[in-house]
């Protein structure tokens, strides 16, 4: 027994997260198979949407197989205790978006800016609750900031009407007390205004090690995906963090056997390409890229003959953020360049 009594939410983004490592190609048979899994298994969020969030589906991005809304009804239709959370990158995904979310029955709304620009996203919190929605930000490439700053932002989110700030670890950068130095510092400054999240990426292969840390540093919310499945390395898996926690007393309110199951069974046989910690995706890791560059680094290097984690080092150099993928192309034609 643990001397502090901590108990968290795991909220599972395989439905999110994962569309990056499947190419966005979830059918909704994909999509009723595991919201009836992990619904059964006891969690209690399960995201779904685009990998980059409502409006993702793009030729930027890349086209979803099945339309996004079509996914998140079939989600909502099979949940029977879980709620369904959608994403959205304001700029990306508009307000229509998220009333059309609300409406296809989406009751989280989950807001996602760069870790320095939560300001782009107040409006979007607002909107949210006026629609009865559960509210949570996302500090993406939180490696980015200072605790402080994180703080800073995390408050302005909180006084939108936020309602969990997570620490989003978007290049798998944060090691251990990185992890907790930014969620205390967020934890300090909301107080009981709003709880505070992690989200984890396996670049380095520290997405559970990381949330265990978050957790002992008062993070209340923590991602996963089943079988990791997610961009870069992939994520946290679900199942891991369920056992390890349980292991820990750390209280999910999961079944860990069914978790396991569900990894196993229900996930694993769909995955057309399963997350790993090969030389680009460590690198991302390292060099601080945002983990769903690595398909576009991929592809980049197929097209132009250099490889990817020159690639993804390169644009770790340069600081590129979400939004800035076609500089991938950029960096992979100077590469070209310098080496003729
Ligand atoms: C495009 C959104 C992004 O994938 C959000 C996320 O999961 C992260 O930053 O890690
Ligand atoms: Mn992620």
């Amino acid at each position: 027994m643990s001397t502090t009594d901590y108990s968290v939410r795991l909220t599972d983004t395989t439905l999110r997260d994962g569309s990056h490592a499947m190419s966005h190609r979830f059918t909704e048979e994909h999509v009723r198979s595991t919201v009836r899994a992990l619904d059964d298994a006891g969690v209690q969020v399960i995201e779904v949407t685009h990998g980059d969030g409502l409006g993702g589906s793009s030729f930027n991005y890349g086209f979803s197989l099945t339309p996004e809304l079509d996914l998140v009804r079939a989600a909502v239709d099979e949940a029977r205790q879980a709620k369904i959370a959608v994403l959205m990158l304001p700029g990306l995904g508009t307000i229509h978006d998220l009333n059309q979310a609300r409406e296809a029955g989406a009751s989280v709304a989950r807001i996602a800016t760069h870790c320095t620009e939560a300001d782009v996203s107040i409006q979007h919190f607002g909107h949210a609750r006026n629609l009865g929605m559960e509210t949570v930000g996302f500090l993406m490439l939180s490696h980015r900031a200072t605790p402080e700053e994180l703080a800073r932002q995390a408050r302005i989110m909180a006084d939108a009407g936020c309602q969990c700030v997570y620490v989003v670890d978007s290049a798998g950068a944060l090691i251990l007390e990185d992890v907790s130095d930014r969620v205390a510092a967020l934890v300090a400054e909301l107080g009981t205004d709003a709880q505070v999240g992690f989200h984890g990426h396996q670049n380095m292969s520290f997405g559970v090690a990381n949330s265990v840390f978050a957790v002992r540093a008062g993070a209340k919310q923590i991602d996963g995906t089943l079988v990791a499945l997610g961009a870069g390395a992939g994520n946290s898996p679900t199942e891991v963090l369920a056992a390890a926690f349980d292991r820990l007393d750390i209280r999910t309110g999961t079944d860990v056997q069914a978790l396991m199951a569900a990894a196993e069974d229900t996930v694993k046989p769909y995955i057309t390409r399963m997350p790993v910690m090969d030389r680009a995706s460590i690198m991302q890791g390292y060099a601080g890229v945002y983990s769903s560059f690595l398909i576009h680094a991929e592809r980049a290097a197929d097209r132009y003959g250099v490889p990817a984690w020159k690639i993804l080092e390169e644009v770790g150099r340069a600081g590129y953020v979400g939004g800035q993928e076609d500089m991938i192309i950029d960096v992979a034609v100077q590469l070209v360049a310098a080496n003729t």
